[in-house]
């Protein structure tokens, strides 16, 4: 892009920056060829120009917004399905290109997440061969949801009402929802997207319930896309993000569905009623495992965007005059003297001083907010947290499918350790993100709370993963559960799976040995999970497992990346990283204090190193955000974009009011101007 039309702030950030913004925006994309071939799907997306909107998204109301999402969401479906674009999973961390190509498409969240993010992964993992060379067929009609949650239940699955009753005469499920609650409710796409469903019901045979099940439900004709017979399909309204999500409930008057629509790669019901029981019944929750492991890297994308506004817009935004400076030490400063000799004189120097001194504070510009050290503690945090768990996110991707190819050979030995590390990572990265995108609209001032800024909009993506894939504080009950088992492991001298290794050491030496250094504050992470787990104290030791996965893998990796860069980048990234680590010893201090035998003076040296890091990282903020390499149109930010240019789009955006067409709204005829008559009389 040319100089000519950025913002001059812009401009000199980005030339004090000390590394190669380059090299990082590959080493975010997991090499060149990676940064290439997003580069190319996105300027293939972003070019078809049926997707631009002629009104901003946000002046529809809940019905146009819907059908404006369902028309752009299925040219990229088109796209998709014409193989022009392969959708093919980034290998590195489980998130193609495409999905993250969506924020592009529609601002918010399309319809059709839920085929690609759930429906087409159960399919391929819990469908048996045949069935998958079945239903995955090229032509497939089927756009589809996966509809687990009910009114009355979404945690407690074996809760869930919905049955689904083996009928062996006529080799048939009657799927059935027996009462209100027992409706689905929440599935993205259901209301009127979707034409199938996989819906997880309490499997019935004889009379015996075999706990909940997955079936593959047609709920929508596909030629008329009316609701089958039987079906009651429906919009369940709008929420606080999520609008064009197409979320919708589902009841079931005995609709019946053949035997083979059951998913039968782990469990198998026969012709005859003969059920096969799952070498492990917890393979029905694959899917689930499988999206908390990728909105870890999700989060971290999303937390890119939010930071990538808000520090552009702190280097453009000035407000506030700096401190006055100390008067000159001149004659003025043996004043008493002057006083008693010369009062006049001294008198007239004093006024000239001062007044030269407040010319210069009157006329002195006013600091970007970027240099002010609160603003830096509420922004650098987001940048190197959104590092951490992208790195964090493709490192839990690799123990995925390493130990899914396990499970495929019939080895479940790792599938409870990596259900803990998804379940306490899926709930500490997404609450965490949520906090820090909040930061940033705060970090923003009024400007922040603007539609047009995008931060409410990423705001309300995010903050649904607290709750979306298992609530937060559930999550973090189950890894706790994990914890309690190991610690015992641990007190009878067993052998500990890797990510809980550290429990033995705790047991052997007690409280940790404090040192501010990375490596000590890691430790001392581990000490807080590990006595906390000792003491076995629900309600208190949950986030500290995640938090010493998170330091650990994040320093680790980052300490093997920095041998492979340019040492000037390898400078930003270890700062980055020892900022997070920094963050948090000092947010857990007094955690720190319970568990290590960390000091006083400890904590006022991990704050000054802090504060040092914050002014080292400064110079480079705009580069570092720059080297998420997000487009101004997946930004869709006033604040954000890359040209700074924040004032001209937060007016040319509020142009695009349809309140402001008209000089007068007629509402003044027909309501304020008889109310001021009335006044008048
Ligand atoms: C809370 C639990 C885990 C409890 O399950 P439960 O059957 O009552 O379990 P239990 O009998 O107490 O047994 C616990 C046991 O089961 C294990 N376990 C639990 N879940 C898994 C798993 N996924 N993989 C492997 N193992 C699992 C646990 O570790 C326990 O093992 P243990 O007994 O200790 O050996 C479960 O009910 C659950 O996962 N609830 C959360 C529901 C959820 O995540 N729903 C997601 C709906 S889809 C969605 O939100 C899509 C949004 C996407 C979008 O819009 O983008
Ligand atoms: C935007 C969005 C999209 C969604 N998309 C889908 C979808 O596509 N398909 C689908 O099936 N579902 C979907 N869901 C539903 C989602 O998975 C559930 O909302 C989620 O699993 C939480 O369940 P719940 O709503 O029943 O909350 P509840 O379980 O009722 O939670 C309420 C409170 O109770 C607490 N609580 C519950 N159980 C325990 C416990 N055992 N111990 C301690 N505290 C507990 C929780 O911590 C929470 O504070 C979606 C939800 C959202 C918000």
């Amino acid at each position: 892009m040319s100089e000519v039309n950025i913002n001059e702030d812009l401009v000199k950030e980005r030339k004090k920056c000390t590394f190669d913004v380059e090299e990082l925006i590959h080493l975010v994309d997991g090499g060149k060829h990676n940064t290439l071939e997003r580069k190319k799907v996105e300027q293939y997306v972003l070019s078809i120009k049926e997707l631009k909107d002629d009104v901003p998204e946000e002046y529809l109301s809940h019905k146009e917004r819907y059908e404006n999402s369902v028309r752009k969401g299925s040219i990229l479906f088109m796209v998709l399905m014409k193989g022009i674009l392969e959708r093919k999973r980034n290998k590195d961390e489980g998130i193609s290109y495409n999905y993250k190509i969506i924020n592009g498409v529609v601002k918010d969240v399309t319809p059709f997440m839920l085929h690609f993010g759930m429906f087409l992964p159960t399919l391929a993992s819990q469908a048996s061969p045949e069935q998958q060379r079945e239903w995955l067929k090229k032509g497939s009609q089927m756009i589809g949801t996966y509809a687990q949650t009910e009114l009355g239940h979404g945690t407690f699955l074996r809760g869930l009402e919905t049955t689904a009753t083996y009928d062996a005469d006529t080799e048939e499920f009657i799927i059935h929802s027996p009462n209100l609650t027992s409706y689905k409710w929440w599935p993205g796409g259901l209301a009127q997207t979707v034409n199938h469903c996989i819906v997880m019901a309490q499997l019935y045979i004889k009379g015996k319930n075999h706990g909940i099940h997955p079936f593959l439900v047609q709920i929508r004709d596909i030629e008329t896309h009316m609701p089958l017979p039987g079906i009651k399909v429906g919009d369940i309204g709008p929420k606080l993000g999520f609008q064009t999500a197409n979320n919708g409930f589902l009841g079931f008057d005995n609709y019946r569905i053949p035997r083979m629509n059951m998913l039968m790669k782990n469990s198998q019901v026969l012709k005859d009623g003969t059920y096969v029981k799952a070498k492990n019944d917890k393979l029905t929750y694959g899917t689930m495992v499988f999206v908390r492991v990728t909105i870890v890297a999700d989060v971290a994308y999303e937390l890119a965007r939010a930071a990538t506004i808000a520090v552009r817009y702190a280097a453009v935004r000035h407000q506030s005059k700096p401190k006055p400076n100390e008067p000159e030490p001149q004659i003025l400063d043996y004043l008493t003297q002057q006083h008693k000799l010369f009062i006049a004189v001294s008198t007239s120097h004093a006024f000239r001083i001062v007044g030269r001194w407040l010319w210069s504070t009157y006329t002195k510009p006013e600091p970007q907010i970027l240099d002010y050290v609160t603003q830096q503690h509420k922004l650098f945090i987001a940048v190197s947290t959104s590092h951490a768990f992208r790195i964090v996110g493709r490192w839990l991707w690799s123990t995925y499918t390493k130990v899914v190819a396990d499970i495929r050979h019939g080895n479940m030995d790792h599938l409870p350790e990596l259900h803990a590390l998804a379940c306490c990572l899926k709930a500490v990265c997404s609450k965490d993100a949520s906090v820090c995108v909040e930061q940033c609209r705060f970090a923003c001032g009024g400007h922040g709370y603007m539609q047009s800024s995008n931060l409410p909009i990423i705001y309300g993506i995010v903050t649904a993963t607290v709750t979306y894939e298992g609530e937060h504080t559930v999550m973090l009950l189950q890894t706790a559960r994990y914890l309690v088992k190991a610690y015992k492991q641990a007190s009878e001298g067993k052998s500990l799976t890797p990510t809980v290794a550290y429990m033995a050491k705790y047991l052997k030496n007690g409280s940790h040995c404090w040192q501010n250094t990375p490596e000590g504050i890691i430790g001392g992470f581990q000490a807080v999970a590990a006595g906390k787990t000792k003491e076995a104290c629900e309600s208190l030791f949950r986030h500290a497992h995640a938090r010493a996965v998170l330091c650990e893998m994040f320093w680790k990796e980052i300490q093997r990346i920095s041998s492979t860069v340019s040492p000037s980048l390898a400078i930003v990234l270890e700062q980055l990283a020892e900022l997070y680590l920094k963050y948090w010893a000092l947010e857990k201090r007094g955690d720190m204090l319970m568990y290590s035998n960390i000091t006083k003076e400890d904590i006022s040296s991990l704050q000054r190193r802090y504060v040092e890091l914050l002014a080292l990282i400064r110079p480079n903020a705009v580069g570092i955000v720059d080297a998420f390499d997000i487009r101004d149109e997946i930004l869709c930010s006033t604040l954000g974009a890359y040209d700074g240019r924040v004032y001209e789009r937060l007016m040319e955006e509020a142009m695009k009011s349809p309140l402001n067409k008209e000089p007068v709204n007629q509402s003044f005829h027909k309501y304020i101007k008889p109310l001021l008559i009335q006044a008048k009389l």
